[in-house]
């Protein structure tokens, strides 16, 4: 439909074609100074003077987010306009890659001659100012022209626009997939010509100003196949027409880019050139003369032919050639012994179009033999992309390039890696995998599986690396080779890691079984006894009291409110350790998360907690029967499952404990404000409740006494009741009806003041309604026409109304 109707738009402005471009007078004028073929020269003259013509170019409006973000670009105050050179060279290195891919099952695409040949190449022109880069790549069609450089907004385009508004960053711009527009950070035109194998070659152009043009190409040199991007110039861009600028920037950006990229480069060279004419006759007469001096019979014929040979003198002289500027090196084929960390970090700067300063958290490169064999290069980045997290589960968002033999395959291929390690960047480069299949084919392939292990497995080692390497870490380990670990780089970089991923090792766990026990090692989290830092199972461990069995954690909104927690109470005053979970993602890990080390797990407000036997236990339970027997028989309508006495609470009367299986406290919390979440489930899944009492409490031995004394009455039942509502609270429970709750309180709030159960509101005192105004005006006239009989001020009449 979209295509529709800018056909219909396309008509409708087909007598309106783009304007010619502002700088057309200027490219007319001059003749191509580094063209080296004159005929060429001619022929792009005469194509100026026709496209200024052209009636038959095609007008499309581009879409609306295009268009803001282009007018963003182009009034852009950001001072890297460097970024473009970099964005158009990977464009036409992945068009390359493209055709490079097809050529393997089928060589015909390549065509013959030049067009076999898979570079780059960029040229300039300054008189014209002209910048271009033409590739030999896959090349665009009519409708690729129309689709990919205009109408449709990519996903990432509102993301980028939302980005660049708030953070003014343009160097990101590759990450969105939109970065072919920041031509127009250097250029008020731009043309590109394009040759797809299967359409004519075509010229989209456009000045930024909310249209394009596209034409059938009938005046250009033809491509044979692939795309040219010409750029004018705008006048403050001119330092892009140095070559050695250009030579620079594709240093700097485009060092591992795996096509060969040439610049029509000059270079001064010596040449003989004949001598003037009147230079070389006074040069004659000189050596006739000289000769006269001479024996005649000494001449012979040889003398008469080295007269005869052309005078020559040796000039400077400006050429131009192709210049190879980047030797097409692949990092991952050499040694990782000789590649220092610095080639590293811009090699992931390149992988992941992060143009940061910021380095990799680690890498690994490694060459895996056997079987399979394949050599590969991992990276953490050093930070999480915003939306790593959002839609997980429905995105493919692999972030691993796979190469075979050299050849780039994909970088969409989800099998390599599991979703939860998404978030790494790096290459796979296979001697094992077929070249010549489909995608699909290459897909099912057996070998996949070995290759994904693998990798998962380097993954996890190179993550632990951080960990191990980080003095923080070491030190908290109390490990006696802080000194080795003591760089300062690495310090604090695990914490930094989990910060950013800290989610996705979890993720890894509830979907990892293989690997929960490796990914169980990176977990962190504080817990009672961090001391504000991050802290492992393996310290936990380390600390746990002699006689401990179970691992102690709680699930809760924050660490502030857990800290204060009644569950936590005895456990602290005994000296137990207990981890804080405050992260929603923590309770669906901790159903995965049974053991870790032979010890298991215990929710801290979960049934079962065994912290040693009490001698006192079996008497405790004893002498409070008849309360908690009572006790659970008036909270009958309350849904409570048993009431019992407690082992974990010291200063606080009572907490509701629920049972193993079911939802804790702050698992009912979480579900409840998801919008979708079924009621269904939410009562089945609701844990059972317990009611534990504090039997060293007063206000529980109070209470007993009462029960004992009248089990029937009617304020001690209320005063359960109310002690039950508020240890729901407190264990982090919402309250079904807190209207309840707030009647039970102000009654027991009217005891305390003395006041009567029965005292009741009082009424509010009949008040005249005020009338309406119009009636009031009439009152108040009333008044007033009455004042001199009452003597009333009449403002006092108001007062009264
Ligand atoms: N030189 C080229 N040859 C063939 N197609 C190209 C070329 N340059 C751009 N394209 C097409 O135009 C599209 C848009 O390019 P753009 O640079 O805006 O985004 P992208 O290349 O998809 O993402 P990124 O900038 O992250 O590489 C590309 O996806 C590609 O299909």
């Amino acid at each position: 439909d979209q295509g529709r109707n800018l056909h219909a738009n396309a008509e409708a402005d087909s007598q309106n074609p783009v304007d010619p471009p502002k700088v057309e007078e200027k490219l007319g004028a001059v003749p191509n100074g580094l063209s080296t073929d004159s005929d060429v020269a001619k022929r792009e003259a005469e194509s100026i003077s026709k496209r200024s013509l052209r009636s038959n170019a095609e007008k499309f409006e581009f879409q609306a987010e295009v268009s803001r973000l282009m007018d963003i670009i182009i009034n852009s105050l950001y001072s890297n306009k460097d970024i473009f050179l970099r964005e158009l060279i990977s464009n036409a290195s992945d068009a390359l890659d493209k055709i490079r891919f097809l050529a393997l099952t089928d060589k015909e695409v390549l065509g013959e001659g030049d067009n076999t040949k898979l570079d780059i190449q960029i040229k300039l022109d300054k008189e014209k100012k002209i910048l271009s880069i033409r590739d030999r790549g896959i090349g665009m069609t009519k409708e690729d022209l129309i689709k990919n450089l205009g109408t449709i907004a990519k996903s990432g385009t509102s993301a980028f626009v939302e980005k660049m508004q708030t953070s003014g960053d343009l160097n990101l711009i590759g990450q969105f997939g939109v970065g072919f527009y920041s031509v127009y950070l250097v250029a008020d035109y731009v043309e590109v010509i394009s040759k797809h194998n299967d359409d004519k070659q075509h010229v989209w152009e456009s000045k930024a100003d909310g249209a394009f043009a596209i034409s059938e190409d009938t005046w250009n040199e033809p491509l044979g196949r692939g795309t040219e991007i010409r750029l004018h110039l705008r006048d403050e861009a001119g330092e892009y027409l140095e070559e050695n600028k250009l030579k620079d920037l594709v240093k700097k950006y485009s060092e591992f880019i795996n096509f060969p990229i040439y610049l029509w480069a000059s270079k001064e060279v010596d040449v003989e050139v004949p001598t003037d004419e009147d230079e070389s006759s006074d040069e004659e007469e000189k050596t006739e003369s000289s000769s006269e001096e001479e024996e005649e019979s000494e001449k012979d014929e040889d003398e008469d032919a080295e007269e005869k040979k052309p005078k020559t003198k040796t000039v400077k002289e400006t050429t131009y050639d192709w210049e190879l500027l980047n030797d097409v090196k692949a990092i991952w084929l050499r040694n990782p012994k000789e590649v220092t960390d610095e080639e590293y970090t811009k090699f992931y700067h390149s992988l992941a179009k992060d143009f940061s300063d910021e380095k990799p958290l680690a890498w690994s490169h490694f060459t895996a033999e056997g079987d399979v064999e394949f050599k590969a290069v991992l990276f953490v980045p050093p930070k999480a992309p915003q939306d790593l997290y959002e839609s997980y589960y429905n995105a493919n968002k692999s972030n691993l390039k796979l190469y075979v033999r050299r050849v780039f395959i994909s970088d969409e291929f989800d099998e390599l890696l599991p979703k939860y390690l998404n978030f790494l960047k790096g290459l796979v480069d296979s001697d094992t995998l077929p070249l010549n299949v489909s995608r699909e084919m290459l897909q099912q392939h057996s070998s996949l599986k070995t290759i994904k292990k693998k990798l998962i497995r380097k993954a996890l080692d190179m993550i632990r690396r951080i960990a191990d390497e980080d003095p923080d870490e070491a030190k908290a380990n109390d490990k006696k080779d802080v000194e080795d670990a003591s760089d300062d780089e690495k310090k604090g970089q695990y914490a930094k890691f989990w910060n950013e991923f800290g989610k996705s090792i979890k993720l890894g766990i509830i979907e990892d079984a293989t690997n929960r026990n490796r990914l169980a090692k990176l977990l962190r989290f504080e817990s009672t006894k961090s001391d504000g830092k991050l802290t492992s199972l393996d310290q936990y461990i380390s600390r746990m009291k002699s006689g401990q069995k179970d691992i102690f954690y709680i699930t809760g909104p924050n660490k502030e409110q857990l800290e204060k927690s009644p569950f936590l109470e005895r456990l602290k005053k005994k000296g137990y350790e207990v981890i804080f979970f405050t992260d929603p993602v923590d309770e669906y890990l901790m159903q995965y998360l049974m053991d870790y080390e032979d010890k298991k797990f215990q929710n801290v407000s979960k049934e079962g907690l065994k912290l040693g036997k009490d001698s006192k236990d079996k008497e405790l339970k004893e002498s409070f029967k008849e309360l908690t027997k009572w006790w659970k028989g008036a909270l009958a309508s309350e849904n409570v499952d048993d009431v019992k006495v407690s082992n974990r609470l010291d200063n606080t009367p009572c907490v509701v404990v629920t049972s193993k299986y079911g939802w804790s406290a702050n698992m009912e919390r979480i579900m409840q404000s998801q919008t979708l979440t079924d009621a269904n489930k939410q009562a089945y899944m609701r844990g059972k409740r317990v009611l534990e009492i504090n039997p060293r409490h007063p206000i529980i031995k109070e209470l007993r006494e009462r029960v004992v004394k009248d089990p029937e009455d009617a304020s001690v039942k209320q005063t359960a009741h109310l002690i039950y509502q508020t240890a729901l609270m407190e264990s982090g429970f919402m309250l079904s009806d807190p209207k309840d709750f707030a009647s039970r309180i102000y009654s027991s709030v009217k005891s305390s003041l003395n006041i009567s159960p029965d005292a009741t509101v009082e009424e509010e005192e009949d008040v005249e309604e005020p009338e309406p105004e119009t009636e009031t005006e009439t009152e108040t006239e009333k008044k007033e026409s009455s004042k001199d009989d009452t003597d009333t001020d009449p403002s006092n009449a108001k007062d009264e109304l």
